[in-house]
C-alpha cells in the first residue's frame, strides 16, 4: 500500500524515542521530520538515526530565517545530509529564499508563511492586520517568485494559497488534527481529510499520532482514514 502523504514530526525529546516513532509509523506514512528540538541536540545523525532502514523521506524543518549569505550557508551545510524537504522562513525575504535554493538544488524548499500557532488576533499584534489568508497568499506568491517549490500554510489557507500558486507547488499544512482531538498550541486547524480535500499535498502531524498510546496504530488509522476520504465507496 502506498504509504499516505503525511510527515510525522517527531518532536521528541532524545534519539531513541525519535527513532522508535519513526520505525512505528514509516510503514504508514511517506515522510518524518525532523525539528529544531532534535536537530540542535543532536544534530546531523538524528537524520541517518530515522531515516532507519527504511529510507523513509526526511523532512527538516529548521525554519532558516537570517540574512542571505548565512541562509546559503546553513542550507548548504545540510543539504549533505540530503533531506528531501527544508524549511526557511518566508519573511526571510525573496533575497534569502533565493539563496537557499540556490546552495541546495537537491533539497526542495519550503517557505512557511505564517505559522499555525499565530491566531488573527497574535497577527495584528505584530503588525500584519487583516485576515490570515492576504497575509500568507501575499507570502506564498513572493517565495514562489523566489525560486520555493514547496509552501508551508495552515490548512485553512491551503484552497486560498492553490488558487494562488497553481498546480505545481507542493503544499504542506501543520495544524492538523483529527476529529475530536486537542489542538493544543494550534491555532489555524483542520481535520486531515479537510486538509486533503482542499488541496493540501503533505500533511504535519505531531502529537496526535506521538502522544497516542500506539503511534504506529495511529497512524494507520490516519492513513486509512485519508485512503477513504481520497476514494469514496
Ligand atoms: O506553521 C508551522 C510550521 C511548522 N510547524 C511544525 O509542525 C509540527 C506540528 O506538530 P503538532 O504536534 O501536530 O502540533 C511541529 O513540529 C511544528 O514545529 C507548525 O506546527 N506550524
Amino acid at each position: 500500500m502506498t504509504p499516505a502523504p503525511i510527515a510525522v514530526a517527531l518532536d521528541a525529546p532524545d534519539l531513541e524515542t525519535a527513532a522508535r516513532w519513526a520505525a512505528l509509523v514509516t510503514p504508514h506514512v511517506s515522510t518524518v521530520k525532523v525539528g529544531l528540538e532534535l536537530y540542535l541536540r543532536y544534530g546531523p545523525d538524528v537524520i541517518a538515526s530515522v531515516r532507519g532502514a527504511s529510507g523513509v523521506s526526511v523532512f527538516l524543518d529548521l525554519k532558516l530565517h537570517d540574512i542571505p549569505n548565512t541562509v546559503a550557508g546553513a542550507a548548504r551545510a545540510v543539504s549533505r545530509l540530503r533531506p528531501a524537504i527544508l524549511t526557511v522562513h518566508a519573511t526571510g525575504g525573496p533575497a534569502m529564499i533565493r539563496a537557499a535554493v540556490d546552495a541546495a538544488p537537491h533539497t526542495q524548499i519550503a517557505a512557511v508563511t505564517v505559522l499555525t500557532s499565530l491566531s488573527e488576533a497574535d497577527l495584528g499584534s505584530i503588525g500584519l492586520t487583516g485576515p490570515a489568508d492576504d497575509a500568507v497568499r501575499r507570502l506564498a506568491a513572493m517565495a514562489v517568485d523566489a525560486g520555493a517549490t514547496a509552501l508551508v500554510c495552515s490548512p485553512n489557507e491551503v484552497a486560498a494559497v492553490r488558487s494562488e500558486v497553481g498546480p505545481g507547488i507542493t503544499l504542506i499544512t501543520p495544524g492538523v488534527r483529527p476529529a475530536g482531538t486537542d489542538t493544543q498550541d494550534q491555532a489555524r486547524v483542520a481535520t486531515p481529510e479537510q486538509a486533503l480535500a482542499d488541496g493540501a499535498d503533505l500533511l504535519v502531524i505531531g502529537r496526535p499520532i506521538t502522544a497516542s498510546p500506539d503511534p504506529g496504530a495511529t497512524a494507520a488509522a490516519v492513513a486509512a482514514a485519508l485512503r477513504r476520504t481520497a476514494t469514496p465507496s
